[in-house]
């Protein structure tokens, strides 16, 4: 069981190839890092493995069963196989919806009833907070109700893209021991792209293979 990317080959409108041919694969259970200069095209393949970004050319497979298309034009059932957290909070939440509602949202794209008190105490939110907006909370509490939307959606794969980056060293311990315990006990795998190879190597990611 894996998530794969093979032979991948990427860019943006306009642009000329971002990656090409890369192939890189996610075993379930798994945690594996991927650093790399800025620039090299690690959000890239990110945003491919992610089922955001249609690649020019490649084969992207969720346990062996190719994907095709990205985005909305992939079944609510594939899509939520693959959760995505991304640098900054802010960018990737709606600000006019309370932290419930946003945890809530993929659930219920799925149709599926999930308890959302249970969630923000597994991501280390305090109850209260769930209904604020995000302009009324820090940095490291919307990115907790990230991880607990993405939890949401009962992944197989998560792709952490820079997603502690802006976070104090105790809110990034306190993500990274969750994300490292869904690993292990739900069988997730975890794709955590970082800067610091460091950090990677202290929450015992395996190397990414990049050719
Ligand atoms: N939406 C976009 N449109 C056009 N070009 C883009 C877009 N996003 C990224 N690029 C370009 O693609 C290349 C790779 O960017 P990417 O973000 O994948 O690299 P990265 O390794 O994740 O970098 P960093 O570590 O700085 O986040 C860069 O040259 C970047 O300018």
């Amino acid at each position: 069981m894996s998530l794969d990317a093979v032979d991948i080959t990427a860019g943006y409108s306009g642009t000329s190839d971002v990656i090409v041919r890369e192939s890189f694969s996610i075993p379930a259970g798994s945690l594996v890092g991927l650093a790399g200069p800025s620039g090299s095209g690690k959000s890239t393949l990110a945003r491919v493995l992610a089922l955001l970004l249609e690649p020019r050319a490649g084969v992207v497979s969720i346990d062996g069963r190719e994907v095709k298309g990205v985005g909305l034009a992939v079944s609510s059932e594939i899509r939520r196989q693959v959760a995505m957290l991304f640098q900054s909070p802010r960018a990737a939440t709606d600000p006019r919806m309370t932290l419930r509602a946003i945890i809530e949202q993929p659930a219920a794209i799925v149709r599926r009833r999930i308890v959302v008190e249970e969630l923000a105490e597994r991501v280390g939110l305090t109850v209260d907070l769930l209904d604020r907006r995000p302009h009324q909370v820090s940095d490291g509490q919307l990115q907790r109700a990230c991880v607990a939307r993405a939890l949401a959606q009962e992944p197989q794969y998560l792709i952490c893209d820079e997603a502690t980056a802006m976070l104090d060293a105790a809110t990034t311990a306190s993500i990274m021991r969750l994300v490292q315990s869904e690993a292990r006990d739900a069988g997730m795998g975890v794709l955590m792209i970082s800067h610091d190879a460091e950090l990677l190597a202290a929450i015992g990611a395996v190397a990414g293979q990049r050719p």
